[in-house]
């Protein structure tokens, strides 16, 4: 089967595209698509596939799957780059407009000049911080905030925050210094997170500046997680580091983003998109 695709990234956090509303593809085939596209060695090379599709529900909608070939529930830097796409390529003839992911609608609004879209504001919604949403097993206590966590003969602090896809937030005093690599891979499988987790490593700079790394549910260590961005600001208002009603710059590998939890609750992310390449996958039928 010859897939005609877009590569795209949002701050280095890049994915293999299919625009559904120009090709027809049966979703039985996504999960293996996507694992065969995010090789580097035998496929393009992507932390995983992201399915444009059109959709009673909204606009646009937007399927995520991950390196692994699990489907995610929402993806901030995906979301930005298909509202690139959808307008410059003529599939939404409008500046703001909603997309459809699995786990909510989300509004976005895009900045253009001479027909590119420069950049992308996505107001993605309340965070969900009830445990059981998360979700988290543990105590009682409804929020997971500053919990002790031991993992590794270690004991951490964990904030646990969904963006309709869980987060698990850790404040360190020196970004350069987190346990990404050793703690990433561990705790992303923790049997404490049901359905598996991202894990993010935090160091807060101001109230308005924070460094960020990120260990991907289903894909590794990534550029950035524009979910894992929001996720992070909002555990740091809940840490007493960040206010509410303030645009926080969150610094990733890839670049930065502003991320602002307002006062009526919602969540909005600003950031930038990219198309990197266009082409066919030929996926063995
Ligand atoms: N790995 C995530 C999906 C991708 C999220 C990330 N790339 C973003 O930009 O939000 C999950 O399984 O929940």
């Amino acid at each position: 089967m010859k897939i005609p695709y877009t590569k795209m990234h949002g701050l280095g956090n890049n994915y293999i595209y299919i625009d559904l509303f120009h090709f027809d593809m049966d979703e039985k085939f996504f999960p293996e698509v996507a694992r065969q596209v995010s090789n580097v060695n035998t496929g393009i090379g992507s932390d995983g596939m992201i399915v444009i599709h059109p959709t009673d529900a909204a606009d646009v909608g937007m399927r995520i799957f991950n390196k692994d070939g699990s489907e995610g529930m929402n993806c901030g830097n995906g979301l930005r780059c298909v509202a690139k796409y959808v307008v410059e390529k003529g599939i939404i003839e409008a500046e703001h407009f909603n997309i459809q992911t699995r786990a909510n609608v989300v509004e976005a609004v895009v900045q253009s000049a001479n027909g590119i879209v420069e950049e992308v504001t996505i107001n993605m919604g309340a965070p969900i911080l009830q445990r059981s949403l998360i979700p988290m097993v543990g105590t009682d206590v409804e929020n997971v905030v500053a919990e002790s966590f031991a993992v590794a003969e270690r004991t951490l602090e964990v904030t646990a925050v969904s963006m309709g896809n869980p987060h698990a937030i850790f404040f360190v005093d020196t970004i350069a210094e987190a346990p990404l690599h050793e703690l990433g891979p561990v705790i992303t499988d923790d049997s404490r997170f049901p359905d598996q987790v991202n894990v993010e490593f935090v160091e807060v700079v101001s109230s308005k500046e924070l460094n960020f790394r990120v260990w991907e549910r289903g894909s590794g260590i990534t550029q950035a997680c524009g979910t894992g961005a929001c996720a992070s600001v909002v555990a740091s208002v809940l840490n007493g580091k960040s206010e509410r009603g303030n645009e926080v710059t969150v610094h990733l590998s890839g670049g930065d983003l502003v991320i602002n939890w307002d006062l009526d609750g919602t969540v909005w992310m600003t950031g930038g998109a990219e198309i990197v390449a266009e082409g066919n996958y030929f996926f063995p039928d």
